[in-house]
Protein backbone atom coordinates (compact mmCIF):
# COMPACT_ATOMS: atom_id res chain seq x y z
CA UNK A 1 0.00 0.00 0.00
CA UNK A 2 1.27 3.42 -1.18
CA UNK A 3 -0.03 6.81 0.05
CA UNK A 4 -0.02 9.95 -1.56
CA UNK A 5 -1.33 13.17 0.19
CA UNK A 6 -2.40 15.62 -2.19
CA UNK A 7 -2.74 19.61 -2.70
CA UNK A 8 0.16 21.25 -0.62
CA UNK A 9 1.01 24.99 -0.36
CA UNK A 10 2.68 25.52 2.79
CA UNK A 11 6.61 23.74 3.04
CA UNK A 12 5.88 22.40 7.04
CA UNK A 13 3.31 20.83 5.49
CA UNK A 14 5.59 18.96 2.80
CA UNK A 15 8.04 18.75 5.73
CA UNK A 16 5.33 16.33 8.26
CA UNK A 17 4.21 14.58 5.31
CA UNK A 18 7.97 13.53 4.45
CA UNK A 19 8.33 12.79 7.46
CA UNK A 20 5.16 10.62 8.00
CA UNK A 21 6.39 8.71 5.24
CA UNK A 22 4.73 9.67 2.67
CA UNK A 23 5.38 8.12 -1.08
CA UNK A 24 4.36 11.13 -2.99
CA UNK A 25 2.97 14.40 -2.37
CA UNK A 26 0.64 16.37 -5.23
CA UNK A 27 1.01 20.01 -5.96
CA UNK A 28 -2.04 21.26 -7.94
CA UNK A 29 -0.90 23.36 -10.84
CA UNK A 30 -4.68 24.17 -11.96
CA UNK A 31 -5.39 28.30 -10.68
CA UNK A 32 -9.35 28.22 -9.98
CA UNK A 33 -8.12 25.26 -7.40
CA UNK A 34 -7.97 27.06 -3.94
CA UNK A 35 -5.21 24.62 -3.55
CA UNK A 36 -3.12 25.81 -6.81
CA UNK A 37 0.21 26.84 -6.72
CA UNK A 38 2.48 28.86 -8.69
CA UNK A 39 5.66 27.65 -10.45
CA UNK A 40 7.88 29.62 -8.02
CA UNK A 41 5.58 27.91 -4.99
CA UNK A 42 6.12 24.77 -6.26
CA UNK A 43 9.87 25.12 -6.68
CA UNK A 44 10.57 26.18 -3.47
CA UNK A 45 8.38 23.15 -1.54
CA UNK A 46 9.88 20.66 -4.14
CA UNK A 47 13.78 21.52 -2.56
CA UNK A 48 11.95 19.93 0.86
CA UNK A 49 11.36 16.87 -1.16
CA UNK A 50 13.83 14.46 -0.78
CA UNK A 51 15.07 11.30 -2.86
CA UNK A 52 12.72 8.40 -2.99
CA UNK A 53 9.36 10.96 -2.31
CA UNK A 54 7.95 11.21 -5.98
CA UNK A 55 6.02 14.53 -6.87
CA UNK A 56 3.05 14.22 -8.57
CA UNK A 57 2.17 17.72 -10.69
CA UNK A 58 -1.52 17.78 -11.08
CA UNK A 59 -3.01 19.47 -14.00
CA UNK A 60 -6.18 20.23 -15.70
CA UNK A 61 -7.21 20.21 -19.70
CA UNK A 62 -3.08 21.82 -20.04
CA UNK A 63 -2.14 22.74 -23.03
CA UNK A 64 1.07 20.80 -24.24
CA UNK A 65 2.71 24.88 -24.00
CA UNK A 66 1.87 25.14 -20.15
CA UNK A 67 2.91 21.62 -19.85
CA UNK A 68 6.08 22.25 -21.30
CA UNK A 69 6.62 25.58 -19.45
CA UNK A 70 5.94 23.51 -15.87
CA UNK A 71 8.04 20.72 -16.54
CA UNK A 72 11.24 23.59 -18.05
CA UNK A 73 10.50 25.02 -14.43
CA UNK A 74 9.68 22.27 -12.16
CA UNK A 75 11.02 19.17 -11.33
CA UNK A 76 7.93 17.04 -10.67
CA UNK A 77 8.14 12.97 -11.33
CA UNK A 78 5.02 12.01 -12.58
CA UNK A 79 2.09 14.10 -14.31
CA UNK A 80 -1.72 13.53 -12.35
CA UNK A 81 -4.03 14.52 -15.49
CA UNK A 82 -7.36 14.96 -13.52
CA UNK A 83 -9.78 16.78 -15.93
CA UNK A 84 -11.43 15.92 -19.40
CA UNK A 85 -8.06 14.40 -20.98
CA UNK A 86 -8.38 11.38 -23.47
CA UNK A 87 -5.84 8.79 -23.41
CA UNK A 88 -4.53 10.28 -27.00
CA UNK A 89 -3.97 13.94 -25.15
CA UNK A 90 -2.64 12.18 -22.23
CA UNK A 91 -0.08 10.69 -24.16
CA UNK A 92 0.87 13.44 -26.06
CA UNK A 93 1.58 15.80 -23.24
CA UNK A 94 3.80 13.15 -21.18
CA UNK A 95 5.46 12.51 -24.28
CA UNK A 96 6.00 16.11 -25.16
CA UNK A 97 8.10 16.15 -21.40
CA UNK A 98 8.67 12.52 -21.33
CA UNK A 99 7.63 12.09 -17.83
CA UNK A 100 5.50 9.29 -16.71
CA UNK A 101 1.38 9.71 -15.70
CA UNK A 102 -1.74 9.20 -14.18
CA UNK A 103 -5.13 9.39 -15.48
CA UNK A 104 -7.90 10.21 -12.64
CA UNK A 105 -11.43 9.04 -13.49
CA UNK A 106 -13.93 10.42 -11.84
CA UNK A 107 -16.98 8.17 -10.93
CA UNK A 108 -20.20 8.60 -11.48
CA UNK A 109 -22.91 5.96 -10.28
CA UNK A 110 -25.47 6.82 -12.29
CA UNK A 111 -22.97 6.55 -15.49
CA UNK A 112 -20.22 3.89 -14.68
CA UNK A 113 -20.18 0.07 -14.10
CA UNK A 114 -17.55 -2.26 -13.53
CA UNK A 115 -17.46 -2.79 -17.04
CA UNK A 116 -17.39 0.68 -18.05
CA UNK A 117 -14.35 1.39 -15.63
CA UNK A 118 -12.88 -1.24 -17.35
CA UNK A 119 -13.10 -0.38 -20.21
CA UNK A 120 -11.90 3.46 -19.35
CA UNK A 121 -9.08 2.20 -17.83
CA UNK A 122 -7.98 -0.48 -20.44
CA UNK A 123 -7.77 2.94 -23.04
CA UNK A 124 -5.57 4.52 -20.49
CA UNK A 125 -3.13 1.74 -20.42
CA UNK A 126 -3.02 1.07 -23.83
CA UNK A 127 -2.00 4.86 -24.26
CA UNK A 128 0.57 4.11 -21.52
CA UNK A 129 -0.19 5.60 -18.15
CA UNK A 130 1.03 4.26 -15.13
CA UNK A 131 -1.72 3.56 -12.68
CA UNK A 132 -5.27 5.14 -12.29
CA UNK A 133 -6.63 7.17 -9.73
CA UNK A 134 -10.18 6.54 -9.12
CA UNK A 135 -11.98 9.75 -7.69
CA UNK A 136 -15.53 11.28 -7.09
CA UNK A 137 -17.85 12.85 -9.94
CA UNK A 138 -19.09 16.27 -9.07
CA UNK A 139 -20.66 18.30 -11.63
CA UNK A 140 -18.90 21.68 -10.94
CA UNK A 141 -15.41 20.75 -9.60
CA UNK A 142 -12.93 18.43 -11.02
CA UNK A 143 -11.25 16.82 -7.67
CA UNK A 144 -10.24 17.40 -4.04
CA UNK A 145 -14.31 17.32 -3.00
CA UNK A 146 -13.71 15.21 0.06
CA UNK A 147 -16.45 13.11 -1.37
CA UNK A 148 -16.60 9.37 -1.99
CA UNK A 149 -18.01 7.30 -4.44
CA UNK A 150 -19.65 3.97 -4.92
CA UNK A 151 -16.59 1.71 -4.13
CA UNK A 152 -18.37 -0.95 -5.58
CA UNK A 153 -17.61 0.26 -8.30
CA UNK A 154 -13.45 -0.84 -8.25
CA UNK A 155 -13.02 -3.57 -10.38
CA UNK A 156 -11.44 -6.07 -9.26
CA UNK A 157 -8.74 -7.28 -11.95
CA UNK A 158 -7.75 -3.64 -13.59
CA UNK A 159 -4.83 -3.53 -16.04
CA UNK A 160 -3.62 -0.53 -14.17
CA UNK A 161 -2.78 -0.65 -10.15
CA UNK A 162 -5.85 1.54 -8.65
CA UNK A 163 -5.06 4.56 -6.52
CA UNK A 164 -8.08 5.33 -4.21
CA UNK A 165 -8.74 8.82 -3.92
CA UNK A 166 -12.16 10.98 -2.74
CA UNK A 167 -13.06 11.42 0.95
CA UNK A 168 -10.58 9.30 2.35
CA UNK A 169 -9.68 9.70 6.24
CA UNK A 170 -8.13 8.40 9.11
CA UNK A 171 -11.42 6.81 9.94
CA UNK A 172 -12.92 5.50 6.78
CA UNK A 173 -9.01 3.97 5.91
CA UNK A 174 -10.62 0.79 7.79
CA UNK A 175 -13.52 0.62 5.39
CA UNK A 176 -11.07 0.03 2.40
CA UNK A 177 -8.83 -3.29 3.62
CA UNK A 178 -10.77 -5.67 1.08
CA UNK A 179 -10.77 -3.40 -1.56
CA UNK A 180 -8.36 -3.90 -4.54
CA UNK A 181 -6.40 -1.02 -4.60
CA UNK A 182 -2.33 0.16 -4.98
CA UNK A 183 -2.62 3.12 -3.19
CA UNK A 184 -4.65 5.63 -1.28
CA UNK A 185 -4.59 9.83 -2.17
CA UNK A 186 -6.17 12.18 0.15
CA UNK A 187 -6.23 15.68 0.35
CA UNK A 188 -9.27 17.08 2.07
CA UNK A 189 -9.49 14.68 4.92
CA UNK A 190 -5.73 15.85 5.84
CA UNK A 191 -6.33 19.81 6.20
CA UNK A 192 -7.31 22.33 8.41
CA UNK A 193 -8.38 24.31 5.68
CA UNK A 194 -8.27 24.25 1.58
CA UNK A 195 -4.22 23.92 1.23
CA UNK A 196 -3.36 23.86 4.96
CA UNK A 197 -2.54 20.61 6.11
CA UNK A 198 -3.27 19.27 9.63
CA UNK A 199 -0.11 17.54 11.24
CA UNK A 200 -2.16 15.58 13.42
CA UNK A 201 -4.23 14.07 10.48
CA UNK A 202 -1.80 13.55 8.45
CA UNK A 203 -0.14 11.72 11.11
CA UNK A 204 -3.40 9.57 12.07
CA UNK A 205 -4.30 8.87 8.35
CA UNK A 206 -0.42 7.16 8.15
CA UNK A 207 -0.84 5.34 11.25
CA UNK A 208 -4.42 4.09 10.22
CA UNK A 209 -3.35 3.07 7.13
CA UNK A 210 -0.21 0.77 8.48
CA UNK A 211 -3.23 -0.24 11.34
CA UNK A 212 -5.54 -1.26 9.00
CA UNK A 213 -4.14 -2.11 5.65
CA UNK A 214 -0.37 -3.07 5.73
CA UNK A 215 -0.95 -5.22 8.40
CA UNK A 216 -2.73 -7.49 6.19
CA UNK A 217 -0.50 -7.41 3.59
CA UNK A 218 2.08 -9.46 3.01
CA UNK A 219 5.65 -9.49 1.21
CA UNK A 220 4.94 -13.27 -0.34
CA UNK A 221 3.18 -12.56 -3.33
CA UNK A 222 4.97 -10.18 -5.42
CA UNK A 223 2.70 -10.50 -9.14
CA UNK A 224 -0.41 -8.56 -7.21
CA UNK A 225 -0.26 -5.29 -7.40
CA UNK A 226 -3.43 -4.16 -5.68
CA UNK A 227 -2.36 -5.11 -1.99
O1 LIG B 1 -7.52 19.74 -4.87
C1 LIG B 1 -8.06 20.41 -5.75
O2 LIG B 1 -8.50 21.53 -5.53
C2 LIG B 1 -8.20 19.86 -7.13
C3 LIG B 1 -8.65 20.68 -8.14
C4 LIG B 1 -8.80 20.20 -9.42
C5 LIG B 1 -8.51 18.89 -9.70
C6 LIG B 1 -8.07 18.03 -8.70
C7 LIG B 1 -7.90 18.52 -7.41
N1 LIG B 1 -7.49 17.69 -6.39
C8 LIG B 1 -7.32 16.31 -6.52
C9 LIG B 1 -6.84 15.71 -5.25
O3 LIG B 1 -6.37 16.36 -4.37
C10 LIG B 1 -6.88 14.28 -5.02
O4 LIG B 1 -6.26 13.63 -6.09
C11 LIG B 1 -8.26 13.72 -4.79
O5 LIG B 1 -9.24 14.37 -5.53
C12 LIG B 1 -8.62 13.59 -3.35
O6 LIG B 1 -9.22 14.71 -2.83
P1 LIG B 1 -10.05 14.60 -1.45
O7 LIG B 1 -11.40 14.05 -1.75
O8 LIG B 1 -10.10 16.01 -0.95
O9 LIG B 1 -9.27 13.73 -0.51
Amino acid sequence: MHVKFCGFTQLSDVHTAVQLGADAVGLVFYPPSPRAVTIAQAQALIAAVPAFVSVVALVVNMSQDEMIELANNVSFDIIQFHGDETPEQCQQLASAVNKRWIKALRINAEQHSIASVNAQIDKFAAAGASSILLDAYHQHKYGGTGARFDWSLIPQNSTLPIILAGGLNAENIAATVELPIYAVDVSGGIEQDKGKKDAAKMRAFMKAVKRDRWQNETLSEPSNMSS
